[in-house]
């Protein structure tokens, strides 16, 4: 199932078929009857860091959810969700289990509501390494090892639990989970609100330098956030949503000089306010 396919033709070359990483076009979610995302679209490069902005309850982790697969029993989405010209929009269980951890990571705002507290971080990373790099249980345990030094850990806190670590070295651990299975797309749902402003500032230059995706490219971000000085550190682009739409989006520079939404415009003086 081929969802939006972008031709290309490079001079003196055969057409090629580039695809956005993601391509959000006219989502909705309706929840118990009540339209909680509004036709939102949205796209992702790959590669690219776009943040997705807005107040409580606009609506950016039910379009996250969404993305995924994962939105509460009594929702449902309508439009496209198109991952590098897969529809994931109404896809199968099946597909978006093939999709998820391999194709899209997930990190939220909760490193220990995201690892079972009875299994060991190395554990954790054995399952992604094995099912979807196809790593065996010797080159699992190592590359576990090696991805927890990536992400500023030591190797050997494949033997630390969760509750062993700090919260910093948590959410440290939960990136390394999902980015395991080298995605293209890595989805933060407020990954630092919960951390201290230096562990923050930590987290933040861990996303801004990855590991590459399984085809060797920057692995794309959508970092969700309430706070326009994280997105605007982070992301190439920001998109804003308010009351389920998405109002505002571009370049983060440009958007932060001249913002046209009441609410972005908002947003940016009380940023500048708390910086002043
Ligand atoms: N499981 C749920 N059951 C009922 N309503 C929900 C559920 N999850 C979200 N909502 C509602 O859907 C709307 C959008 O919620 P969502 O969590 O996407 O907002 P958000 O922008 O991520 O907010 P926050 O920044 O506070 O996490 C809100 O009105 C919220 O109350």
């Amino acid at each position: 199932m081929i969802a939006n396919p972008e031709p290309s033709t490079l001079p003196g070359m055969t057409t090629v078929i580039i695809f956005t990483m993601l391509k959000l076009s006219g989502l909705s979610i309706r929840l118990g009857g009540r339209l909680v995302v509004d036709d939102v679209n949205l796209t992702v490069e790959p590669g690219q860091t776009v943040g997705l902005i807005g107040g409580s309850g606009s609506g950016k982790t039910l379009t996250a959810l969404g993305v995924l697969g994962l939105l509460p029993g009594a929702a449902h989405a309508e439009g496209h969700i198109g991952l590098g010209g897969i529809e994931l929009c109404g896809a199968p269980e099946r597909r978006l289990r093939q999709v998820r951890g391999c194709r899209i990571g997930f990190v939220g705002q909760d490193a220990l509501a995201a690892l079972n507290p009875l299994a060991t971080i190395g554990r954790h990373l054995c399952i992604p390494l094995r099912r979807h790099r196809g790593l065996n249980r010797r080159e699992a345990a190592r590359a576990a090892g090696d991805l927890l030094e990536r992400v500023g850990l030591a190797a050997d806190t494949v033997r630390a639990y969760p509750a062993q670590l700090s919260g910093g070295q948590r959410q440290r651990a939960a990136i390394a989970l999902a980015v395991a299975g080298r995605p293209g797309l890595l989805i933060a749902d407020e990954p630092t609100s919960a951390l201290d402003p230096p562990n923050q500032a930590g987290i933040l230059d861990l996303l801004r330098a990855l590991p590459p995706a399984a085809d060797g490219r920057p692995t794309a971000l959508l970092l969700i956030s309430h706070d326009l000085a994280v997105v605007a550190r982070l992301c190439d682009r920001i998109a804003v949503m308010h009351d389920g739409c998405l109002v505002e989006q571009g370049d983060t520079a440009e958007l932060i000089a001249a913002p046209s939404h009441p609410y972005t415009r908002a947003l940016v003086a009380s940023a500048r306010a708390l910086a002043a």
